[in-house]
């Protein structure tokens, strides 16, 4: 059962040109073949190909921040996914090829079927239902982002990985399809890494998942919690948890690993009878452990969000709730925040978040004064969350007047909102996907 690790990318690279359409297919049913994948039955998935009017009117609120990158990512990004559907990476080749010997047994079926000329239903946007989607993950089966991508995309083939920057790359690299992230807690706020990651890459926001965390305290049968020296998790699932441990009488060390499972997986892996994990009651059942503490979150409604990420975004739409995520800057002035907020208050579109964040690429800034010093500065990057969808007339018109007060704004994706009715965690939401 291995994670897809930045080195396994690598080797799949040199295979992944621009102009090779096939080649991501190719490499990926290799990768996904020689990892651990989940399946999931039923589910949905929104996503379109026929984008260009969305993509114009993206293009008008982020012409300011077109980078090489984002050139580069759309020109490999574009082809054959535009044509033939969201998770149709091979089935067309605009590589002509010569037509085949039929009666050949060394050419496959597949092969023949790629030489078909392009007809109007290659066209049209095939609908998607999540089936044969490949969705990244950090972490191994088990984690709670497995989950969520569960949730997310009830069809889909979860790909674990060891990184969330490996996640990312796996799309971008076209050995998956979307890549799941978790943004934020109920308890802890927002996990401000992955927001850093969001800016880092060009990928879009193309869906949310609330999911509800249920955590269970997990040791090797047979071990009692008088015997523990140490408890390892994902940093949020200690943070989560803490004063539940406390509380149990737990005051022993506790140590971050990567994700929860993989906290599982270590203590099974490696025999250790004085170390408990912080993980799913789903970790349990696939390591072996056994469940000492359920449901230790500080928190009964501890929710976590993640967000669906893609090569493209989705047209948005107005037949149903969606929310537009955004990020800007602005140089020094004042009043800005007020403006740009009001952009918003007076067209009554609700905010669900507004954070800010130290601005990586510009951290300081100063101000001199002859007479006392130089005055110094955090430069922030602002997030919003507004709940509209960028088909309406009022979100566009709040975002012209948004870009006029700020040196750098970026749509993140407008996305569906997770709608599905809110019920406090069960140990059995995580026994199985939702
Ligand atoms: O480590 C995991 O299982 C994750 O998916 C990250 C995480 C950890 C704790 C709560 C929610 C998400």
């Amino acid at each position: 059962m291995k994670a897809l690790t930045s080195s396994s990318l690598y080797n799949l690279k040199p295979m992944l040109g621009s102009n090779q359409p096939v080649a991501p297919a190719t490499a990926t049913a290799r990768m996904v073949r020689s990892n651990p994948l989940v399946h999931y039955a039923n589910g949905s998935d929104s996503s379109v190909t026929n984008r260009s009017q969305w993509q114009s009117s993206c293009a008008i609120l982020t012409s300011k921040v077109v980078s090489q990158e984002q050139s580069k990512s759309s020109v490999s990004g574009g082809g054959i996914d535009h044509v033939n559907g969201d998770n149709g990476v091979a089935r067309v080749n605009l590589v002509p090829i010569e037509k085949s010997d039929n009666n050949n047994p060394l050419v496959s079926q597949s092969h023949y079927h790629l030489q078909k000329p392009l007809t109007v239903t290659d066209l049209s946007p095939a609908p998607m239902h999540g089936s044969n989607l490949r969705v990244a993950y950090q972490g191994v089966p088990g984690a709670y982002s497995e989950a969520a991508a569960g949730k997310a995309y009830p069809n889909c083939q979860a790909v674990p990985c060891d990184q969330f920057e490996v996640a990312f790359q796996a799309v971008e690299l076209w050995i998956a399809d979307r890549a799941v992230l978790p943004v934020e807690n109920s308890l802890g706020g927002s996990i401000h890494r992955n927001y850093d990651l969001l800016l880092r890459h060009r990928l879009h926001i193309v869906g949310e998942v609330q999911l509800p965390v249920h955590h269970c305290l997990l040791a090797l049968p047979g071990v009692r919690k008088e015997f523990l020296t140490r408890v390892i998790s994902h940093p949020q699932g200690l943070a989560q948890c803490e004063h539940t441990l406390t509380k149990l009488g737990l005051n022993v060390a506790r140590e971050a690993v990567d994700d929860t499972a993989g906290a599982a997986e270590f203590i099974a892996t490696n025999n250790l009878r004085d170390t408990a994990a912080i993980a799913s009651a789903r970790a349990a059942e696939i390591y072996g452990l056994t469940i000492l503490e359920d449901g230790i979150q500080d928190d009964a409604s501890n929710v976590t969000r993640f967000v669906m990420l893609a090569r493209e975004p989705i047209i948005p739409r107005t037949d149903r709730p969606f929310k537009t995520s955004i990020v800007f800057a602005h140089e020094k002035g004042t009043s800005v925040l007020f403006k740009v907020l009001s952009a918003f208050a007076f067209r009554d579109i609700s905010l669900t978040k507004i954070e800010s964040r130290p601005n990586h690429n510009r951290p300081m800034r100063l101000v001199d004064d002859a007479n006392v010093g130089t005055a110094k500065h955090f430069e922030y990057m602002f997030y919003i969350d507004f709940e509209a969808s960028m088909a309406e007339p009022r979100a566009q018109n709040a975002l012209s007047e948004v870009q006029e007060f700020t040196s750098f704004l970026r749509v993140l994706g407008s996305y569906p909102m997770d709608m599905t009715p809110w019920s406090p965690s069960t140990s059995t939401s995580h026994t199985s996907p939702l």
